[in-house]
């Protein structure tokens, strides 16, 4: 089956256990959104997924093989939280390197095709999050981890990288966390909540706020 599946993820940071036992999945064709408060583990489970982070305790199954680190699938694209592309690379080289399947869409999109010779370093802080997001919205593998897409980019910038997440997700799958909620509620198929190391399966707003994410209406 097509899919990312990781159970039992088990992390704790200096005796203090952040993760236990977390589950979540994500199939081709869906966007799973992860949300919970700051320091709730979300780019924590994000890392060890990916592989950069190893967990105490993880079960990780990749297109059902059994993996130790997500990236050594090369079937796993992550934006983590900060840049991560170097400043010397052009924009048209990180897009030689992590785009070869959608390489044709990628560069019909205006603020790809427009800055292509320009170095990462020469971009706004908001540009340079954005072409970053697409480069790994847009990469080869099927499965994407995105960390954060939304911060540092303008209201129209959000709207524009979510409908490219639509409209590419029929070939992946997508586990997107961020603190601009509604965006998250507005692209995901289904949301799972990190709350106190566990996960919790939302079903709407109600939800959100019994696990003390959302504070509770004002009357
Ligand atoms: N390398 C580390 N060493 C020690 N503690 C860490 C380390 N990495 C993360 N933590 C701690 O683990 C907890 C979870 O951090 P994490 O960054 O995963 O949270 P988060 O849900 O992504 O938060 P935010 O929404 O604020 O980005 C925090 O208390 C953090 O201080």
């Amino acid at each position: 089956m097509q899919e990312l599946f990781i159970d039992s993820v088990t992390q704790s940071f200096n005796q203090q256990a952040i993760l236990n036992g977390v589950f979540i999945n994500c199939k081709i064709g869906e966007t799973v959104g992860l949300l919970g408060r700051n320091g709730s583990g979300k780019s924590t489970l994000l890392k060890i997924i990916f592989g950069s982070l190893k967990a105490d305790f993880k079960f990780l199954k990749i297109n059902d093989t059994i993996t130790d680190k997500g990236y050594l699938s090369q079937n796993l694209s992550y934006l983590p939280q900060d840049n991560f592309i170097p400043s010397k690379l052009t924009v048209k080289k990180a897009i030689e390197i992590f785009c070869n399947k959608h390489q044709n869409e990628l560069l019909k999109i205006e603020s790809i095709a427009s800055n292509l010779n320009y170095k990462f370093r020469e971009l706004s802080g908001g540009n340079r999050r954005f072409i970053e997001a697409l480069t790994i919205i847009y990469s080869d593998a099927d499965f994407v981890l995105l960390d954060e897409p939304f911060s540092q980019l303008a209201p129209l910038m959000v709207e524009e990288l979510k409908r490219h997440i639509n409209r590419i997700k029929i070939h992946k799958g997508f586990i997107v966390t961020d603190h601009y909620y509604n965006s998250i509620i507005n692209i995901a198929d289904r949301i799972v909540l990190l709350h106190n190391g566990c996960n919790y399966h939302i079903k709407d707003s109600k939800d959100l706020i019994l696990h003390g994410y959302l504070p509770e209406p004002k009357d």
